[in-house]
């Protein structure tokens, strides 16, 4: 599903005559199976983000190559990209990332008008999402009307209104209680089994760790562990 293939990255930073070099990843190789939970751990600055920010096609790797649903998604330039974010991923993030302007109903509704889909087709499909993430009541709710959860719950269907089939999490419990973070995970799970659906989870969070069939650690931009959890 995800092929990740001797990649490297590194920042530039400083001036022009005075540029430096900081290698962030360095020859990472992984492949994420279909249907997988995958959760990505490491410390502060160990390259979590980066990576999935190279994943979603944000920033272009140095050095090596990825490939996701088999196709080489490096040297994609960014309306390809475009495109294929909003064919392919969905994304969740520990900030929820909502438009504070709209409400619960045009933040969800926001992937289909850039997909182009018509109107009446947009309201069926929200509406049926909304219901699915029991915020049929919330509808013209604006963000800073509703709880973190139900924050958080906006965000999730607003990844999952395109039908991806990979989505790709940065610490999404994060803001979460522990009764809000059960209910996310649970549901991660579950469209996980039913839908088949991929994630890649960037967590300090162990619990979400333990929803995960596979770890993988990253130190100081290198790959340490990709641990199997058997039985999953
Ligand atoms: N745009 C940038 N320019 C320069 N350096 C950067 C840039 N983005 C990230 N870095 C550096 O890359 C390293 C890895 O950052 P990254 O955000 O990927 O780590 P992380 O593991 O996600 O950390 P955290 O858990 O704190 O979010 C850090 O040292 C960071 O300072």
């Amino acid at each position: 599903m995800i092929k990740v293939d001797n990649l490297s990255h590194s920042f530039y930073v400083g001036k022009k005559n005075n540029r430096q070099e900081v290698p962030v990843l360095r020859d990472i190789n992984l492949e994420i199976n279909e249907g997988e939970i995958v959760s990505v751990v490491g410390r502060s600055g160990s390259g979590k983000s980066t990576l999935l920010n190279l994943m979603s096609g944000y920033i272009k790797p140095t050095e090596g190559d990825l490939y996701i649903k088999g196709e080489r998604v490096t040297d994609y330039k960014e309306s390809q990209w475009a495109d294929f974010r909003a064919e392919h991923l969905g994304f969740i993030f520990q900030s929820f990332q909502l438009i504070p302007s709209m409400s619960a109903y045009q933040n969800i509704e926001l992937p289909l008008v850039m997909k182009g889909v018509a109107e009446k087709e947009r309201k069926q499909m929200v509406d049926i999402m909304l219901e699915r993430v029991g915020l049929s009541d919330y509808s013209d709710h604006y963000p800073s009307e509703l709880s973190g959860g139900q924050q958080q719950r906006v965000s999730v269907a607003r990844a999952l209104i395109v039908n991806p089939p990979i989505i790709l999490a940065d610490e999404p419990t994060g803001s979460l209680d522990q009764e809000t973070e059960k209910e996310l995970l649970d549901f991660i799970q579950k469209l996980n089994k039913e839908e088949n659906i991929t994630f890649v989870i960037i967590t300090h969070d162990e619990e979400v760790a333990e929803i995960a069939n596979r770890t993988i650690r990253l130190e100081d931009g290198k790959l340490l562990a990709d641990r199997e959890v058997v039985g999953k």
